[in-house]
């Protein structure tokens, strides 16, 4: 019998496409060795993760969803019809058992598709409040997998956050000096990690770069992910002898920057959240002030568990990272105490119960 095909729709940003490519390592690992393919856009950080994890991508039209309702709405309608169209000759090309869907605008033409193909549809959501394509998705698929309990989504079952290995396996202080090295960090310095989302986000670019000298100067080295759009984010060079400010576009090795790091300064999503909680590394952390509210709700959490601080957007400045970061960075003794309630109850092995939803459901269909 031809192997399984599984169809995994997580395009866009970091967000959708890390769990997705969990997910499609938990599927290769089995025995039956289902065939995995992604869908996504031209436009999506997909077109560099996907290939460069060794995973085929094929591209459909993008629906843009748009946060609030504009005129742009009504050319909506044509875009979906277009795009499903061909998401559904691609799934019939494929052959595919099951198509699974982790929200943004890739995953509700692969819904609306698989639908008009008769296969069945798996829904992963990650925030603790859901966007317009899960919405969607949710009433038309067999399952429904969520990262927080009590998501309010139609039949949602709790399974957690699916996490690259690299990550969900680290131990932080084994790979220390290792990850220090590799980024051209001093061995024994208090490290902070900048970094906002996988696209970067202009405030902590901003606020991180404008704070360089009084970290620097205090003996704390920083490590800053400036996102792959952000090339005019830099810091002039630190004197021979200084604390090192590092920056970088993007983190191919997130497992290693989580391990040189004592503190991160970064935005919650949901992703991120799950990583952090997963690894024991604090945060501190600056929920996007757009969107429906999902990331303040997914720092909640972890900052009332004592894992970490909750600092608004509006609110982030240079001064406040001198009076607030800085004093926590250079004590030990608050630090490994922020470490210790940073580390909540994530679910460890989300990826091969996401794994065996997916499977159970592609069989079904057989
Ligand atoms: C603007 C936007 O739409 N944000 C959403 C998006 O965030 P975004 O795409 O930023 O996703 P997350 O913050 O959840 O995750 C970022 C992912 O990128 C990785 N990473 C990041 C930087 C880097 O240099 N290297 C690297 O590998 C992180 O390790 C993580 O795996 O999806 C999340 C999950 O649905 C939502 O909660 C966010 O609200």
């Amino acid at each position: 019998m031809s192997p399984l095909s599984v169809v995994l729709a997580g395009g866009g940003t970091g967000g959708h496409i890390e769990p997705m490519l969990a997910l499609a390592d938990a599927l290769t690992r089995r025995a039956e060795g289902p065939r995995v393919t992604c869908l996504g856009t031209a436009r999506g950080m997909e077109t560099r993760l996907v290939p460069a994890r060794g995973y085929d991508l094929r591209l459909i039209p993008p629906v843009p969803l748009p946060r609030r309702p504009t005129l742009d709405l009504l050319r909506v309608p044509g875009r979906v019809r277009r795009s499903v169209a061909e998401t559904r000759a691609l799934l019939d090309e494929l052959a595919a058992d099951v198509v699974v869907g982790f929200g943004g605008y890739v995953a509700l033409p692969a819904y609306l598709a698989a639908r008009r193909a008769g296969v069945p549809v798996v829904v992963h959501e990650q925030n603790a409040l859901p966007g317009l394509a899960n919405r969607i998705g949710a009433r038309i698929a067999a399952r429904v997998a969520v990262t927080v309990p009590d998501t309010p989504l139609h039949r949602g079952e709790h399974v957690g956050m699916p996490l690259r290995t690299a990550i969900s396996g680290l131990d932080r202080a084994a790979r220390r000096a290792e990850a220090r090295e590799t980024f051209s960090l001093d061995a024994d310095r208090p490290t902070l990690l900048v970094f906002g989302g996988s696209q970067g986000a202009a405030s902590l670019n901003r606020a991180a770069t404008a704070a360089a000298d009084a970290l620097t100067a205090a003996g704390v080295q920083v490590l800053h992910a400036r996102g792959p759009k952000n090339t005019d984010v830099t810091v002039p060079p630190r004197p021979a002898g200084a604390a090192p400010y590092v920056v970088v576009d993007y983190l191919e090795r997130m497992d290693l920057a989580y391990a040189a790091a004592d503190l991160a300064l970064c935005r919650s999503g949901a992703v991120t959240v799950a990583e952090l909680s997963a690894v024991g590394l604090p945060a501190a952390f600056v929920p996007l002030p757009i969107g429906n509210g999902e990331q303040r709700r997914n720092a909640l959490p972890v900052v009332e568990a004592g894992g970490g601080l909750l600092v608004d957007d509006a609110d982030l400045s240079p001064s406040w990272i001198e009076a607030t970061l800085l004093p926590l960075l250079t004590d030990p003794a608050a630090l490994s105490s922020y470490a210790a309630h940073a580390a909540a109850a994530g679910v460890p092995d989300a990826d091969e119960r996401l794994a065996d939803i997916v499977l159970e459901v592609a069989r079904g269909d057989r």
